[in-house]
C-alpha cells in the first residue's frame, strides 16, 4: 500500500457546530503524531473552530486552505476550507441559522472526493432535528450521501448503514425510521438488496474473500415457530433462502437475543438486523470509544463516529475523540486499498455503485 504522505488528504466535515464536531476535530488534530492519524482538512467555519479551541482552552493553530493546500499545513496547524455558511452556536444551543452550513459541507465534502481533492468523506455528527426543522429533507447523512452519490451514476445510491468496531460489525435493515413502520418496511427485496450490497462491500472494500452474514429475527426468538410473530418466517427466511441461492454466505434468523454474545459474535463477519437499534445497540455497548458508522453501497469512502452531537459535554473538554481517530484511521485504509486495486496491487475488484 501507498502509505507515503502524498496520498489525498480526508476531507472532514464540521458537523454541527453547537455539538461536539469540532471539540473532536480538535483533539484529533492535537494528537496526530501520537494516535497516527492521517491528513486531513476540516471544512468549517474557522472562526467557530477558533471560539471552541479557545472556550476548551487548548492552543491550537488554525490555517484556512484550500484543499489543495492541505496536506502542506497539516503538519504545523489544522487546516480548515471555508464554508460559505457560518454559525454563532454556542455549544449545546443548536440555531437553526447554523443548517445551511451543516448541509453545505456534506455536499462540498462529497464533491471534493469527487473531483479529486480529498480520498474520502468523514462526518462530524449533525442534529437530525435542527436540520429536517431548518427544510433538510434527509433523515440522516446515510440518506443524503445515497441522494448526492447520483453525480456518479446519475442516479441515487441505495445506502446502507454498518457500525463497524473491535469484535462486531452491524447493520440495520431499516434505518431512521419510526419502530411502528418497521414490521411494514420489511421485505424481502430490501433484505436482498442489502445483504447483496453487505456481501460485495465486505469483498471488495474490505477484503473478506467470503464474508458471513448473520440475519437477525425480528421478532422475539425470531417468532418461535409463528407464535411471537410471522415475519421471521413469512419474509426474513425467505429473504435468506435467496441470498444463499446466489451463494451468499447468509444464515438466520437468529434469535436477535442470543447472537450478540461473545462467542455467538466468532461465528460471523456481520450482523445484519432488521432495525436501527437492534444494530446499534450491540455495536455502542461493545464498543463506544472504537466503533465507526461506515456507509456501505456509495460509489465513495465514507466513515463517521458512532456518537452523536453530545450537546451535554460540547465545549467542555471532555469529549473523547477515539471514534473520529478510528473513523479517519478507516477512512483512510479504504482509501488506499482502494487506490492499490485500481493501480493494479490488488486482486480485489473495484465497487461500482
Ligand atoms: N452521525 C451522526 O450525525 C449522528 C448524529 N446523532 C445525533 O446526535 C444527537 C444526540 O444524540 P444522542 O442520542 O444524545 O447521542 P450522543 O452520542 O450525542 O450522546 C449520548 C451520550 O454519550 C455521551 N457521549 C457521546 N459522545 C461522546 C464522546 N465522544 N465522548 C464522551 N461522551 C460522549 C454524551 O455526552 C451523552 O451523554 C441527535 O440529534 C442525533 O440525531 C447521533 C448519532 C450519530
Ligand atoms: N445513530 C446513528 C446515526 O443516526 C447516524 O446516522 P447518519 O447521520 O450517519 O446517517
Amino acid at each position: 500500500m501507498d502509505r507515503s504522505n502524498t496520498f489525498r488528504p480526508l476531507v472532514l466535515t464540521m458537523g454541527e457546530p453547537a455539538g461536539i464536531g469540532p471539540d473532536v476535530t480538535l483533539a484529533a488534530w492535537a494528537a496526530r503524531h501520537e494516535r497516527g492519524l492521517p491528513v486531513f482538512y476540516c471544512l468549517a467555519d474557522p472562526d467557530t473552530m477558533r471560539r471552541r479551541a479557545e472556550r476548551i482552552g487548548i492552543d491550537i493553530p488554525i490555517e484556512v486552505v484550500t484543499p489543495a493546500e492541505a496536506a502542506a499545513v497539516f503538519d504545523r496547524a489544522l487546516p480548515v476550507v471555508r464554508l460559505e455558511g457560518r454559525s454563532s452556536a454556542e455549544p449545546g444551543l443548536p440555531e437553526r441559522a447554523s443548517a445551511h452550513g451543516v448541509i453545505e459541507a456534506i455536499a462540498r465534502a462529497v464533491g471534493d472526493v469527487r473531483a479529486g481533492s480529498a480520498a474520502a468523506v468523514v462526518t462530524n455528527p449533525i442534529n437530525k432535528k435542527a436540520l429536517v426543522d431548518a427544510g433538510f429533507q434527509h433523515p440522516g447523512h446515510t440518506e443524503f450521501l445515497g441522494m448526492l452519490s447520483a453525480a456518479w451514476n446519475g442516479a441515487p445510491a441505495r445506502p446502507v448503514m454498518m457500525l463497524a468496531g473491535p469484535g462486531l460489525r452491524a447493520v440495520p435493515a431499516t434505518i431512521h425510521v419510526p419502530i411502528s413502520a418497521v414490521p411494514g418496511l420489511l421485505t424481502e427485496n430490501l433484505l436482498m438488496a442489502t445483504g447483496r450490497t453487505i456481501d460485495r462491500d465486505m469483498r471488495q472494500r474490505f477484503g473478506i474473500p467470503r464474508p458471513r452474514i448473520a440475519v437477525a429475527g425480528l421478532n422475539p426468538h425470531a417468532g418461535e415457530g409463528g407464535v411471537m410473530g410471522t415475519e421471521d418466517a413469512a419474509v426474513i427466511a425467505p429473504a435468506v433462502a435467496r441470498l444463499q441461492a446466489e451463494g451468499i454466505n447468509a444464515f438466520g434468523p437468529l434469535a436477535p437475543d442470543t447472537m450478540f454474545h461473545a462467542e455467538a459474535r466468532a461465528r460471523y463477519d456481520v450482523a445484519l438486523c432488521m432495525y436501527h437499534d437492534q444494530a446499534l445497540i450491540p455495536t455502542k455497548t461493545v464498543a463506544f470509544s472504537e466503533t465507526v458508522n461506515v456507509t456501505l453501497g456509495l460509489p465513495f469512502i465514507r466513515t463517521s463516529p458512532d456518537h452523536g452531537t453530545a450537546f451535554d459535554i460540547a465545549g467542555t473538554g471532555k469529549a473523547d475523540f477515539s471514534s473520529l481517530a478510528a473513523a479517519l484511521r478507516l477512512a483512510d485504509e479504504l482509501a488506499r486499498h482502494e487506490a492499490d486495486h485500481l493501480a493494479g496491487n490488488t486482486d480485489s475488484a473495484r465497487l461500482s455503485a
